[in-house]
Order: C-alpha cells, then structure tokens, then sequence
C-alpha cells in the first residue's frame, strides 16, 4: 500500500528559543494557528502553523498530529511577531508566553463547572453621576465603533474609574465581544471582582501565576472557544488566544508592574494598545496618577483623553501635609513622629483606621557591626542582607539567600555586635504595637499575604473594621477602597527619590499619591501626613499641592531637552557574566561598535547598580536616541557586528523602567 502523500509543507513555530519556524511535511494545507505536534530533535512539542512554507526539496518531518484546538487567531500571531521585532525576541520565546503544551491537555469528563460567559450587561449597574455617565457614554461609544482608538480616563481617586470602565466592558459584551482587564496586582483583584459582580452578577475569567493548573487549562480554553467573555488579569493575559476581542482596559496604566523585566521584556500597558490595535478594538488606559508617556499622548492628540475631577458621593479629596522630620524628629531608635503618632491617637479615638506606609519588607534594609561598622551583604549580589525577623533570617531580596544573624562579627569578631539599621515594615509594626497596646494592627507585605485568598481575607477584616492600624509596604498603596480609612501616614516620603534614575520623582509622586489616595473615600474626610527630611523638594511640594499637572509639566521640562523618554528612545543593554572580565570584556566590545551618527547618543559602559546579582557581573549601556530614529535596527546591527563571547550574555531592554 502506498502511504499517504506527505506533499505540503507547512512552517510551524515552536515555543522555544528559535526565531524562525522550522518546516515539516502535512497531508493537507492547515490553516495558520493550527496547533500541532510535530518532533524536534528526539522529542515531541507543540507548537502553532505560521504559514505555508517554501517547498525546500529536502527531506522534512511529518507532522505527528493536528491537535483539537481552536487555531490561534491572526491578531493574536501578528502580536507574537510584532512583540519579537519590538522588543528583539526571539519570536519562539514570545509564542511560549501564548503556548505551553501543558495548556492544551482535554479538560476532564466530569471536572468542576466554571462559569464563564456569565457577565450579563443587562445587569443593573450603579447609577453613575453626570461625569461619570458622561465618561461612561464616550468609552461606550468608542466600544460600539468596534475600530482601533486609545482613551486616556483620568480620575482622582475615589472618583469611580472602575465603574466607569465596566460600563465600557457592558458595551463589549452587548457587541458579543470579549473584554480583557489587566490589573497590575491580583492582590488588587480582590475588591474588582466583588464590584464586578455587583454590577454584572457574575464572576469573570481570572488569569494570573497563582492558578491551580485545572483552571488554568479550563480558562485557556474557554477564552480560545469564546465561552469566556470577560479576563481579568496579569500582564500575561495579554497573549491569551481571543478570538472576538473587543476591548482591552489597563487599570493603574502608570504601574511599573507592567513592566515585564526578564525573559521578553515587555511592558503590558504598551502592547496593549498594539494588542488592541492588531484586533481593531479601543484600549482604555486607566490611572489617577498617568504617566507621562500617556499624558503627553493625550495631549498630542494621539489618545482621546477622559476626566473625572471629584471624588464620588460628595467625598472630599484628603489634605495632605508634611512633617519635617528635623524639627519634629522621632524618638531615638525609633520612626515615627510625635506630629504623626498623635494624630493616629485622635483618629483610632474617633473610631477611625490608620494606615501606615512604608515600602520595604522586613525589620530592617541593614545590619551592622556597632563595633567596626562591618555590613552584612550578600554574597550573590550587590545587596545589603535584610533582616525578616518573623523568620529570624537574613534574606537577600534579589536571590533569596538567607543566612542566621552571625554571633560573631566576621570581619572584627565582635561578638553579639550586629545592630539593625533603618526600618521595614516589620519594625514599624514593633514601634506601633508599642504606642498602641490596644490596637488590632495588620500588616499588608507580600511576606505575610501571599495570594488573593489572604488578601481577600486582610480586605474584609478592615472594610469590617476588624483592624485599626494597617501597616503596610505597595500592596497598599493604589486600588483599595477601605471606608473607614481616614489617616495615611508615610513612613519615609523621600525613599524613591534616591538613586536618581529617570523617573525617580514621577513614580514617587505617583506611587505616594496612590496612597493618600487611599484616605477619606468615604463621609469622613481624609488626612494623609508624610514625614521627611526635605519637605521643600518638589516632589513633596507637589504632592501637598496637589497639582499633578504642574508637576507633570516640570517633569516634561526636564525631559525634553536631552531627549529622555517620552521625548526620545531609550533602550537598555545589560552584559553579565559569571566571570567579571569577560563581563568587562564584552562591555568594551560593545563600546567600540556602538552606532553613531546626529541623534544617536550611547551612554557607559559601566558597572550595573547592581553590578553583581544571582552570582553575574553586570554591566549597563544606554542607547538614546531621537524619537524618529528606529532604535530596533540600530540595535540589531550593532548586536550583530559585536564579537560577544559565548560565555557572556547581553540582554537588551526596549523601554527601560528599571535602571538597576
Ligand atoms: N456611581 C456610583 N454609584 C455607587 N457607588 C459608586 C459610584 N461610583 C463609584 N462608586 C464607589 O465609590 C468607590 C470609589 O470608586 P472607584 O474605586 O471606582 O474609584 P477609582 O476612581 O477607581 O479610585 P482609585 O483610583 O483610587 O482606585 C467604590 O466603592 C465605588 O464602588
Ligand atoms: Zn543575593
């Protein structure tokens, strides 16, 4: 008998480290997206058809099997390639963030029934005030257009953005498309969902790293099938295989979270919009706090531009103040002041809960020999030691070493001389327990809630006034809604403002304002009170004020002169080694071949912030460019004219957010 004529050939890319698919031999042409299993090398993968290939002539593999899925959608594959070519990935390792096998397993015969597509946009929602209706009724219109725009909604916190995006997603769901909502936190996620419910009576599809593997494939393939109308989820929801996408929303668009810093770096707010624009659907950017890249785009006219200027229900904005850490300082050893530790007296008096914020783990960043002023580092990277006493460890917080308090000091041999250094979170909660015997303190770190169920648990104990004190590190800072919130107090205004990179001061404004953001939601108002040691610089000045665009404009001022972003291109490379003169080595080769030319401006190489981490050397150089220059190409020829040892790796990072 003769076998089946293998006559077509098909490309078939493989979510792995390969930029270009490999070709294999088919009975039948298979339209592109369909998934297959195909061998490689002894193995058997998955991967997805791109396109017919050129009949080469030479002997190819048949493909082993045409799984039952539905087949990628083409916006969906045309975002996989446009993600490669932007952020110089490998286009294999952009597909594995789509991909893996271990989605695409058949769900069992009698497994646990989710509900999917229950979002009803019939489902009476709130009443939403005149702005917030005439918000909701341009983002609906955008939606019922069904074509590609970006709306930037702006609103102070507490004016009911969420509400108003859920109006946008109603529209995508009346359309019979689907909604996707990336939240930068699933920590957030908790107090969404219940408002998501509220106004469409049903749960939606959720997609983030702490799904149990059952409803992760489930959610996969009710996503791909469209039985899922709306996902909320993490930055990597963004790869999921929609084929009816009609609306993606980015909730906190000014979160670095976005930022996706190792494998394909990415940043999730950016490709969304080139998601939405590839599925000729309208991308909504969310934040009370934007960041300048999406103000100036509204401001150019690129992107529609949406306001909501009050808080709802009458709520007042809070009123914030400094506390001049120089002449009010805190008793010795200790971190908070007498202005800051009476006025949580008179607000727990009235019934009331204070919120403490402090954006650092542990008991203390450092520890030191009071004796010869030895610190205890890490020896993996360029780290202090951070001391997480609930464990009575010393943790690394980039690699996870952790070692016992050594007794003796090893540089002097001291013994009993190490002295904690500064304040976390952990330490402020010993200062508060102090001050406060009576009060229900609750600290919010990731140490102590890991996941959505704990968060979920932490939220109800203050919304039910089960706490009076939360002590707490980002986790707090942007989204919450707790009623009864009425003093934030800031450990420490001036943290994010050292180590000077780019965006020092946007992101301590944004992230500081998030968290004032969190006082007075309610009747009662707010008071939000930030101890510094420079409470004349501008960025505490701005947040007293108020005035987000006068800061945002001297931010642009700053900027715009030496071209830094959003004003011109910046892109990072990272050179690590575990040798650290093959890591220097490579750097200087980089060097020598760097481009050139009017716009071009190639800054280092020098040693990496953290010129040591997990056991590499790292070295930094950043390619600036005008905003009309291509800096993809740039890259590429410079990457391929540069002799990089094998053993030496260089990284390149599109858009830097972290300078480390
Ligand atoms: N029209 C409305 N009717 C009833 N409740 C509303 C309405 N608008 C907003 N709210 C409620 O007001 C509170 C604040 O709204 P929401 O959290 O959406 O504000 P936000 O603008 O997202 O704030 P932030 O930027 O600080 O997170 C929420 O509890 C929300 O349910
Ligand atoms: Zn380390």
């Amino acid at each position: 008998m003769e076998p089946p004529s293998r006559s077509t050939r098909v490309s078939v890319l493989l979510p792995y480290k390969f930029d270009a698919p490999f070709t294999y031999a088919a009975e039948e042409a298979l339209p592109p997206g369909t998934l297959v299993r195909v061998p490689l090398s002894t193995r058997m993968v998955v991967g997805a058809v791109w396109g017919d290939a050129p009949d080469q002539g030479v002997k190819t593999k048949p493909i082993a099997e045409v799984l039952a899925f539905p087949p990628l959608p083409r916006p969906l594959m045309d975002f996989i390639d446009w993600v490669a070519a932007y952020t110089l990935s490998k286009r294999g390792d952009v597909l594995a963030l789509a991909l893996k096998e271990s989605l695409l397993a058949a769900p069992p015969k009698r497994g646990k029934a989710y509900a999917f597509g229950g979002a009803d946009p019939a489902h009476p929602g709130p009443e939403l005030s005149t702005a917030q209706a005439a918000a909701a009724a341009a983002l609906r219109d955008s939606v019922a257009g069904q074509t590609f725009g970006v709306t930037l909604l702006d609103g102070v916190t507490g004016s009911g953005k969420t509400e108003v995006y859920l109006e946008a997603v109603a529209q995508a769901l009346r359309n019979n498309r689907q909604a996707l909502v990336l939240l930068p936190e699933i920590a957030l996620s908790v107090q969404f969902l219940q408002r998501f419910e509220r106004r469409f009576g049903a749960a939606p599809a959720v997609w983030h790293s702490e799904l149990t593997p059952a409803l992760r494939r489930e959610t996969f393939r009710a996503v791909a099938q469209g039985r899922a109308n709306v996902v909320v989820g993490a930055r990597s929801a963004l790869f999921l295989p929609f084929p009816a996408l009609g609306l993606i929303v980015v909730d906190e668009e000014h979160e670095s979270a976005f930022k996706q810093e190792d494998g394909v770096m990415y940043n999730a707010r950016d490709m969304a919009v080139v998601r939405a624009r590839l599925s000729a659907a309208p991308c909504v950017l969310v934040s009370a706090t934007p960041s300048l890249e999406s103000v100036e785009n509204a401001a150019s006219g690129r992107y529609a531009r949406l306001d909501l200027p009050a808080r709802h229900g009458g709520a007042v904005l809070p009123l914030v103040k400094s506390v001049d850490l120089r002449a009010h300082p805190p008793e010795r050893g200790k971190f908070l002041s007498p202005v800051l530790v009476e006025a949580a007296r008179e607000t727990l008096a009235r019934g009331e809960q204070v919120m403490l914020f402090l954006n650092r783990r542990g008991y203390a960043p450092l520890t030191l020999c009071r004796r010869c002023g030895h610190r205890l580092s890490c020896p993996n990277c360029t780290a202090w030691l951070v001391e997480h006493r609930s464990h009575a460890r010393l943790i690394c917080h980039h690699c996870g070493h952790s070692a016992a308090i050594p007794e003796k000091c090893p540089a002097c041999e001291a013994e009993g001389s190490f002295v904690p250094i500064g304040p976390g979170v952990e330490r402020i909660a010993e200062e508060v327990a102090g001050l406060f015997p009576e009060a229900r303190t609750l600290v919010m770190a990731s140490d102590h809630i890991s996941g959505p169920k704990q968060a979920a648990e932490a939220a109800a104990r203050i919304t039910e006034r089960d706490a009076d004190i939360i002590i707490g590190t980002q986790m707090v800072a942007k989204g919450w809604h707790f009623p009864h919130l009425t003093l934030v107090g800031v450990v420490d205004a001036d943290l994010g403002l050292a180590g000077g990179d780019l965006r020092a001061g946007e992101r301590t404004v944004q992230m500081l304002h998030q968290v004032a953001g969190r006082a007075g939601r309610a009747q009662a108002p707010g008071t939000v009170l930030l101890q510094s040691f420079s409470p004349e610089h501008p960025v505490i000045m701005a947040l007293i004020s108020g005035d987000l665009p006068d800061f945002y404009a001297q931010e642009a001022a700053a900027r715009r002169p030496g071209h830094w972003p959003p004003y011109g291109r910046l892109a990072a490379l990272i050179i690590s080694a575990t040798d650290e003169k093959l890591a220097d080595q490579t750097a200087r080769a980089l060097s020598r071949t760097a481009p050139r030319g009017p716009g071009i401006e190639v800054l280092g190489p020098a040693p990496a912030p953290y010129a040591l981490l997990r056991g590499r050397f790292r070295r930094r150089l950043l390619l600036k460019t005008a905003k009309h220059i291509q800096i993809q190409g740039l890259l590429r020829d410079w990457l391929a004219q540069t002799d990089i040892h094998k053993s030496s790796r260089v990284d390149v990072d599109i858009d830097p957010v972290s300078f480390m």
